[in-house]
């Protein structure tokens, strides 16, 4: 399997291939999981060439400790992807490839999108995003890229990205792979200590309870539940949850017929801040 470092390597990789085979792109932070493992094997049966990247962006972090500690195992997620007989070529770059002296997002119009829940919580988080993932589509040029709704938000910021950079790209949505306890795969996992790992399955057991609740009770009743649930445990703290229709990302105040609507949370097990989110209807 091809792992390569420059842009320029890379062009010549996918120069080398006929126009009219179908291009993936799977962009990741590395310390693969199954959670990125579904991506790539959706990619692969969609297309004819895949291109899985990983690089761990700093524009996107607003915190230097996260950067720090974020999980980083190259060689464990080569082999990973080498189980795959099908070409998948591993664009890994240096920061300095990236970006040159100038390490600072671009900004863009997200039309609020970008507001609220991570982008209230992560100031520039999609800045970021948007500055990494639009110059990966200008190197890559992919008929399809591949994101998981465990980042339901980013993936609604990666569809307006598209739509106002007028970038030619089909986003492939795809559904949140869990461990067994319910918690959302996250390459951040790794950083919780084993006991918390298992007690992090809280965290998708009150989605669950909220999309029951949702049918009967107002969101302001069920915001509420779930912060008293979260003021009983010691183990996590609440950063926000909220329920919001997900073509505005709008916090929910009256239900509207036709809408869909989803819960979002983000928590702290320890140190490590973790995210998930549930379809409510
Ligand atoms: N459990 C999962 N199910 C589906 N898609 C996932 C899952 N985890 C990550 N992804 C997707 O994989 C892509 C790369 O994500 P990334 O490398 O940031 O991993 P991650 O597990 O989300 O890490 P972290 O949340 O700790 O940053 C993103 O599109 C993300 O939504
Ligand atoms: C899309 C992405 C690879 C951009 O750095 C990242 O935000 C992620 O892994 O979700
Ligand atoms: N998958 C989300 C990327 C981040 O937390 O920065």
């Amino acid at each position: 399997m091809p792992l390569i470092k420059t842009k320029k390597e890379l062009d010549l990789k996918l120069n080398s291939h006929s126009s009219d085979k179908k291009l993936g792109l799977v962009p990741t932070m590395g310390a693969l999981h199954k959670g990125h493992m579904a991506l790539i094997e959706k990619a692969i049966s969609e297309n004819d060439l895949v291109v899985v990247s990983i690089f761990v962006n700093p524009t996107q972090f607003n915190n230097t400790e996260d950067l720090k500690k974020y999980p980083r195992d190259l060689s464990k997620d080569l082999e990973l992807i080498d189980r795959y007989n099908q070409e998948v070529i591993v664009f890994a770059p240096s920061v300095e490839e990236i970006y040159d002296e100038n390490v600072r997002p671009k900004r863009y119009d997200f039309n609020d999108l970008d507001k609220v829940m991570e982008g209230e919580f992560r100031d520039d988080h999609f800045n970021g995003v948007g500055t990494i993932v639009e110059q990966l589509f200008d190197i890559v040029k992919p008929d399809n890229a591949y994101f998981g709704e465990k980042d339901f938000q980013q993936l609604c910021i990666i569809n307006k990205l598209v739509e106002t950079q007028d970038i030619p790209v089909h986003i492939i949505p795809c559904p949140i792979v869990r461990e067994n306890n319910g918690l959302a795969m996250s390459s951040r996992n790794e950083r919780l200590s084993k006991e918390m790992r298992l007690k992090a399955g809280f965290i998708y057991r009150t989605l669950q309870t909220a999309k029951k609740k949702f049918g009967t009770k107002s969101a302001l009743k069920i915001k509420e539940w779930v912060k008293n649930q979260f003021l009983k445990e010691d183990d996590f703290t609440l950063e926000y949850f909220e329920i919001a229709d997900i073509e505005t990302l709008n916090p929910l105040k009256r239900k509207v017929k036709n809408k869909k609507y989803r819960a979002f949370i983000a928590v702290y097990a320890d140190d490590v801040r973790l995210i998930d989110n549930i379809a409510l209807n």
